[in-house]
């Protein structure tokens, strides 16, 4: 017999706060993890080992059906290893989310990732980081959460993220980058970022980490504790 699992989906738009939000609330709650960034991030990469246009819906499907990637958990930190090469590093870069969202746009692409990332649902439950957790990957999540925040103070966040791994960074042209895949994002023809017409939505612009986890429990508990 099958046991249900429940699902909290984050979805919003880069830099947040999704992923942080999520690991905590998967700690606090002792439930499994779904960064599904990080897959599209590890497809656009193996397309691009591979020398494969980032723009070819035909030879991405195959690439995303058979993509060879492990999540190893190593304490707070998880390796990514593609095709037997740790790209934990190369996964973070600007350029990877750029070059992660121009792939996110092809529907045959889409399809293709939809098994891997619903495969990741098991009990006790799942905490589901993305941009269409709520709307397509889950649509019957228990709870729903979309994490928002101005483009001005979502690319301030990143600045001081990169600035804190000694980077050297440009406000403006981060700015720019984060504009420029919001747009995609939410203009694609297939799955576009959007909040589910049942999420809470959270604009964290003004709010601290703690602030948005508090009200984050809050929330999930309230709904939970109704089902
Ligand atoms: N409420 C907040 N206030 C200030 N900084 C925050 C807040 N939430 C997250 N941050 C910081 O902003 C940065 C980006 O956060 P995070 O990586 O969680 O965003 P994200 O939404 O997952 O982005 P992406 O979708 O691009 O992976 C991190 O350095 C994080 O510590
Ligand atoms: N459910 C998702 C998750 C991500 N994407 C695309 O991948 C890009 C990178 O995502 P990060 O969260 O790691 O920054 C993102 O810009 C999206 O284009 C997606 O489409 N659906």
């Amino acid at each position: 017999m099958s046991t249900h699992a429940p699902v909290i989906t984050v979805d919003g738009p880069s830099g947040a706060g999704k992923g942080t939000l999520c690991m905590l609330l998967a700690e606090k709650l002792g439930w499994k993890l779904l960064d599904s960034g990080a897959i599209y991030r590890v497809l656009a990469l193996a397309a691009i080992h591979h020398g494969v246009d980032l723009e070819s819906e035909d030879a991405l499907v195959p690439l995303a059906a058979h993509l060879d990637v492990q999540f190893v958990a190593e304490g707070e930190l998880v390796k990514v290893i593609l095709e037997g090469e740790d790209v934990s590093g190369e996964l973070r870069k600007e350029e990877t989310g750029m070059a992660a969202s121009k792939v996110a746009a092809l529907p045959r692409v889409r399809e293709a990732l939809l098994r891997r990332q619903r495969a990741f649902s098991e009990a006790p439950g799942l905490v589901a980081d993305g941009r269409d957790m709520g709307t397509v990957v889950f649509p019957q999540a228990e709870v729903k959460i979309f994490l928002d925040a101005s483009a001005e103070e979502r690319a301030n966040r990143r600045m001081n993220q990169l600035q804190q791994k000694g980077l050297d960074v440009n406000f403006d042209h981060l700015l720019k980058e984060i504009q420029e895949r919001d747009d995609r994002d939410r203009n694609r023809a297939v799955a576009p970022l959007r909040p589910a017409d049942d999420a809470l939505v959270l604009d964290s612009t003004s709010m601290t980490i703690e602030e948005v986890t508090i009200k984050a429990l809050n929330y999930i508990e309230k709904k939970l504790s109704a089902e």
